[in-house]
Formats: C-alpha cells, sequence, structure tokens
C-alpha cells in the first residue's frame, strides 16, 4: 500500500467522517411532491365505450333486416309465429346476447383493474347498461322497420356507430363541460340514445378521475352536478314510447299484411264484427256477370255461391271472387292480377294452377298465404276468413315459396325442427317428424341434414323448402313451382312426396310442367291474364278442348303428297301442322275419325310405299294449354 492510500484510510477514520454522516442525518428529507396520475380508462373511456357498446346495434339491425331481406319473416308467421312471439322471442334473444356482451365487457374491465370499474357502484353500471341495452334493441327494431336491404343497414349502422362517438367527444362532451349551455339544451341532445350513452359513460368516468377516489353510488344520483339521473329517466321513458312506435310502424309497413296506420283499433273493431257474423263463410264484394264465364268455370262459381250461402264449412279452401289490383306507380296504370276467382277444394284434393307467365298465380297464392291482402272478394281456409283470421289459419296451412325461403346459416335438420316446433310438434314427435321429412325428401343420408343450407344446392334447397311445408301435418298447403330446377330422378321422388302428402290435406299448386300437373292433381285450372278460362281434371280437359288426334308419318320425301291424299280421304278438315324431309304431322277432328280407320289407312299406305315410321296420339294437356292461352288472349278484354 503507497501512502496515499493510508492517508485516505486515517481520514475515513477520523473525525472529519463521522461530523459529515452526522450532518446527513440532521439534514430535512426533500418533500416528495405527490403527483396524482389520472386515470387512463376513466379519461379515455367515454368515447372507446360508447364505441364498444354501441357496436352491437348494427349487429342487432343486420340480425332483423336479414329476415326481412330473405323474407324469413314472413316464412315463420305462416308457419304459426305470429307477430307477438316473433317480437318476443328476437326481443329476449337480443337481449339475452346483450346482457352476455356486457358483463363480459364489466368483467374484463373490473379484471385488469380499470378505476372506471371497480371504483364506481356495480349496481349503478349494471342497470345503465341494462336500461341501454333494450333502448338499443328497441331502436334497432324502429330502425330495421325502415329498411330491408341488408348491406344499406349495416353500413348506416356502422356510420352512425362511428358517428355518434365522434360528434359525443367533440362536441357533445364540450357543452357538457360549458357551463354557459342550458340543462335543457342538454337533455333535448340526449334525446338521442347515443348521446344518453355518452353521458352515462362520462358521469362515471369522472369520479375515479377525483382526487378522492370515490366511486359513483345511489346517492351521488342526487347530485345536481351528476347528470346520471336525467340519463336513467331519458333512456327508461325512451325504450318504451320506441319500442310501441317501432311495433306499430312494423305492422304497417313491413308485415306485408297492409294494415292501417291504426291497426290496434280496428282489432277491437274486427273482434266486434267476427261476433256478429259467425259462422263464417258469408258472401262478400259484388255478383260477377257468370254469363261470360265457360261453363266448368260457372258451375264453380255456382258451387262456391252454394257453400258461402248455406254457411258450409265442409270444404278446405272456398275462393269467393277473389280480386287483386295492383295500383299504377311511376305513371303506370294499376295492374288487374287476379280479376275475381272462384274455386272450391274439398279435402284431400290437389288442384294445379297452369297459366302462362304474369297470368297472376303467384298474386292468388300471395293473398291465399296473407302475403298480400285481396282488393275485394275473399276466401275461406276451413270456414276462416282470410282478411281477419290469417293468424288463425297459419297454424293449419303449409307454404312452399316460389324462390326458397331458408337460412344460410341453419342446417336442413334445424330449419325442420324450427319449423316443427312452431306448428306444435315437440319433443319424440317433432324428432320422429323430422327423421321422416328428411328420408322422404332425400336430406337424410349422407350428413346432408347437418349441412348447412346454404352449402346445399339448388334442388336440395327446393326439397328443404317442400319438406318444410308438409311438416306439422298441415291441413291446407300451397305450393308455388314445387319441382322447379329439380333433375328428373329427384322430381319423380318428390311427385311421390306430394302425392302421399295429398291424401289427407288439400294443396293448391302453381306450375309450368304439364307432366307434374297430370301426375299430381286431380283437378287442374288454366289462369290466363287473371281469370280462370277453365276448370276440370286433365282427362276432361283434354277431350273438352282437344278434340284432335295427332297423326305423324314418316316415308321418303317423293311420297309426301300420297301421304297427304291419304289423311284428306280419312279426314277432310284434318290440318298439316308440320313438314321436314318426309316426316309430317296432321291433326285431325275427332269428331271425323275413329281410330280404327286410322290404323287402315296406315295399312294401305304401307301397301303402296315404304313407311318409315307412324304415329297416333291423343291432344296432350299441352296442346290444351296453348289453346285456350291463346284463345284467351285473344278476348282479353272482360271487365273488372
Ligand atoms: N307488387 C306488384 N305490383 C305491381 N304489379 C305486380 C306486382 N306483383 C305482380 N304484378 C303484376 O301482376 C301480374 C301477375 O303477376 P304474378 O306474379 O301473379 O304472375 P304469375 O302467374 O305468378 O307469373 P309467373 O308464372 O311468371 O310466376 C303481372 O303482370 C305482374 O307484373
Amino acid at each position: 500500500m503507497n501512502k496515499a492510500s493510508n492517508a485516505y484510510l486515517q481520514f475515513l477514520q477520523g473525525p472529519g467522517t463521522k461530523m459529515l454522516f452526522e450532518f446527513v442525518k440532521e439534514m430535512p428529507k426533500p418533500v416528495t411532491n405527490v403527483v396524482s396520475i389520472p386515470d387512463l380508462s376513466s379519461l379515455i373511456g367515454p368515447l372507446f365505450f360508447t364505441w364498444i357498446i354501441l357496436l352491437l346495434f348494427p349487429v342487432v339491425l343486420k340480425s332483423l333486416v336479414y329476415e326481412k331481406q330473405q323474407k324469413l319473416r314472413i316464412m315463420m308467421k305462416m308457419h304459426g309465429l305470429g307477430d307477438g312471439p316473433y317480437w318476443m322471442i328476437s326481443y329476449a334473444y337480443f337481449l339475452a346476447v346483450s346482457l352476455i356482451y356486457m358483463l363480459l365487457f364489466m368483467a374484463v374491465g373490473s379484471i385488469i383493474g380499470l378505476k372506471f370499474f371497480t371504483i364506481n357502484d356495480y349496481s349503478i353500471q349494471f342497470v345503465f347498461y341494462f336500461i341501454y341495452m333494450n333502448l338499443q334493441i328497441a331502436a334497432a327494431f324502429l330502425v330495421a322497420s325502415m329498411f330491408s336491404n341488408v348491406k344499406a343497414c349495416t353500413a348506416i349502422g356502422y356510420i352512425l356507430v362511428f358517428g355518434t362517438g365522434l360528434l359525443a367527444e367533440n362536441l357533445f362532451r364540450s357543452f357538457i363541460e360549458d357551463a354557459s349551455v342550458s340543462r335543457r339544451g342538454i337533455i333535448l341532445l340526449q334525446l338521442y340514445p347515443g348521446f344518453s350513452l355518452y353521458r352515462g359513460l362520462y358521469e362515471l368516468a369522472q369520479y375515479p378521475l377525483q382526487e378522492k377516489r370515490v366511486g359513483m353510488g345511489w346517492d351521488d344520483l342526487n347530485d345536481n352536478q351528476n347528470g346520471m339521473r336525467e340519463v336513467f329517466i331519458i333512456m327508461v321513458i325512451e325504450w318504451f314510447v320506441v319500442l310501441f312506435v317501432a311495433y306499430c310502424i312494423d305492422q304497417v309497413v313491413s308485415s306485408g299484411s297492409g294494415k292501417s296506420p291504426l291497426f290496434f283499433l280496428q282489432r277491437i273493431r274486427k273482434k266486434k264484427l267476427a261476433s256478429l257474423r259467425r259462422p263464417s263463410l258469408q258472401r262478400q264484394g259484388s255478383k260477377v256477370s257468370v254469363q261470360m264465364e265457360k261453363s266448368d268455370v260457372s258451375h264453380e262459381i255456382e258451387m262456391v255461391e252454394r257453400l258461402v250461402l248455406e254457411q258450409n264449412t265442409s270444404h278446405a279452401i272456398v275462393c269467393d271472387n277473389l280480386k287483386k289490383v295492383y295500383p299504377g306507380r311511376d305513371g303506370n296504370p294499376e295492374k288487374f292480377a287476379v280479376k275475381g276467382l272462384s274455386l272450391a277444394l274439398p279435402p284431400g284434393e290437389c288442384f294445379g294452377m297452369l297459366g302462362p307467365n304474369g297470368a297472376g298465380k303467384t298474386s292468388f297464392i300471395s293473398m291465399m298465404t296473407g302475403l298480400t291482402k285481396p282488393t275485394s272478394g275473399t276466401a275461406y281456409v276451413h270456414g276462416m276468413d282470410i282478411r281477419t283470421q290469417m293468424n288463425d289459419i297459419y297454424t293449419s296451412m303449409g307454404f312452399c315459396p316460389q324462390h326458397d325461403l331458408l337460412w344460410e346459416t341453419l342446417t336442413g335438420r334445424e330449419h325442420l325442427l324450427f319449423y316443427g316446433r312452431l306448428k306444435n310438434l315437440k319433443g319424440r314427435a317433432l324428432m320422429q317428424a323430422v327423421e321422416e321429412s328428411l328420408k322422404s325428401v332425400k336430406l337424410f343420408d349422407g350428413g346432408i341434414a347437418d349441412k348447412q343450407a346454404g352449402k346445399y344446392s339448388g334442388g336440395m334447397k327446393r326439397r328443404l323448402s317442400v319438406a318444410i311445408s308438409l311438416i306439422g301435418d298441415p291441413k291446407v298447403v300451397y305450393m308455388d313451382e314445387p319441382s322447379t330446377g329439380l333433375d328428373p330422378s329427384s322430381r319423380n321422388h318428390l311427385w311421390n312426396v306430394i302425392k302421399t302428402a295429398k291424401q289427407d290435406r288439400a294443396i293448391i299448386l302453381t306450375t309450368h310442367s304439364m307432366e307434374e300437373a297430370e301426375v299430381l292433381c286431380d283437378r287442374l285450372g288454366i289462369f290466363v291474364d287473371g281469370r280462370m278460362q277453365c276448370i276440370g281434371n286433365p282427362k276432361e280437359l283434354k277431350g273438352r278442348h282437344g278434340g284432335l288426334y295427332v297423326f305423324t308419318m314418316t316415308t321418303s320425301w317423293e311420297h309426301e303428297e300420297k301421304v297427304e291424299r291419304i289423311v284428306q280421304k280419312l279426314s277432310p278438315n284434318a290440318n298439316k301442322t308440320y313438314r321436314l324431309s318426309g316426316t309430317q304431322k296432321f291433326e285431325l277432328p275427332k269428331n271425323e275419325v275413329r281410330i280404327a280407320d286410322v290404323f287402315q289407312a296406315v295399312e294401305f299406305a304401307k301397301s303402296r310405299f315404304p313407311v318409315f315410321a307412324w304415329g297416333v296420339v291423343d291432344t296432350t294437356l299441352e296442346d290444351v294449354f296453348v289453346k285456350v292461352a291463346a284463345a284467351a288472349a285473344a278476348s282479353s278484354s272482360y271487365d273488372i
């Protein structure tokens, strides 16, 4: 060790060091200035939490509008789900989802220790979120009643969410904090639910920011500076008002039933009227001018009149001079889609409605299924009037719409379970009915039943729609072009399903397939330009409106004239309809020829020149259809 080190050690052990320690000990401690760090969650909470909570709004809105856009709402209604239960079920579902979302929101906030959640009284927070969620759902119902397009409503929903948050933070907050802004003005702004939500969150955020760090309790609601009490009152009143208005608008606008805005007053009136006119079959509207109708059609009208007069409810369906006129739009005149239809259908009958495009078939089915109201006239289903008792009719009605109305995300089995439940099937009976139904339309094997309907082919969707229309043993079923888009094998299978189903129920089906009409229908009606042109079973119609044999013969081209001469000798009024390189087709009036004469003529021809092929067929339904449609189109200026 060197000299310098020794000197340093002596200094440390000496009295100087002791004095230094004493001095430090006596020195006053520096004042630790306690800077209160503001709670971050409370600073930014009102804006972010507003966004988080509002995010549920477009979700609920989208779901409601989706059901409307896809006409699933109407489908559910047609299978017996009334407006009241639909609203209650949907409301309860959205409320449950919203409450779970809010409880998770509060739980996560509390677990990570955000003062915003931990300091304020939990019961106040819960009541606040509960009331707001109810108001938000009611508002979603209200907005949904004005939209029918999911994309548009989703876009508007998200714009509302983000716009509301930004406006609240940058504008509404400055009003709250500005003492010169009147309280009334603030209350007025809070009538907009997004601002009342922001105000509530803003108030909850104020307490953790105060230095004493005591959260909001129920007593604080009496504090004049605290806006939470106003928020509670506004939200509760608004919740009920918005819900009521939404229900009224929904009844008038979106149910498709064309109700009057004063429908709730009409309901009381209807009850009074109904009690005066039981049993319900009563003559409605003016008597149609029968003399213009064909005999089969006028016979049907007479039958309907008798049934209505006798108040006879033995028939499953009685249409009494049903008319539908669509109002003119964009300068177009009004459209007379159904110009007076009378029809009586006993149980167990399958009635086929044939007609060219635009004849009015879908309009007729729409009236029968409650999609639109008749302009005049009415129909009775097991004695129940379609104008006033549609909800009762729905409980025993099945419907297969022209376009499949299915939930993309539900499986085939889930669809049938849902609609089966609506038809009051429960437990084992429901399971059995669903399984049988899936098997009957060939959707059971290979796990197809548990695939989402969105992944089904067109034919599978069609078969599911038919299965839905038949589940729960409905007494009356409407099928709008049930086999459209099916391959021949699936179509034949579906026909068997319908044939079995028609045994104990009345079915009305529309179709463009003559083959389908002949296979399935006990009676047919050809409907052209809003009027029934003829009614009868397929054989009768062919006999009545056909009256022709179609004779075809194929020879070499140089013998064509000889064939023509033989045919003219056989039937002087024969009409040649086709000729191409030796093949000729003739229509022979039935009153001029017998089948035996045709055979003789063919034998004669064969003895004179080579005959490659020949054939004679009775008139097909297609021939009848074309003939009737053409005749009706030629004289289509009937009065309504
Ligand atoms: N909502 C409506 N508003 C105005 N006109 C309508 C409306 N719905 C249908 N129409 C018109 O009423 C007529 C009958 O239409 P409808 O759809 O009932 O015929 P359709 O026989 O079912 O035809 P398709 O066989 O093509 O389905 C058509 O001229 C149609 O343009």
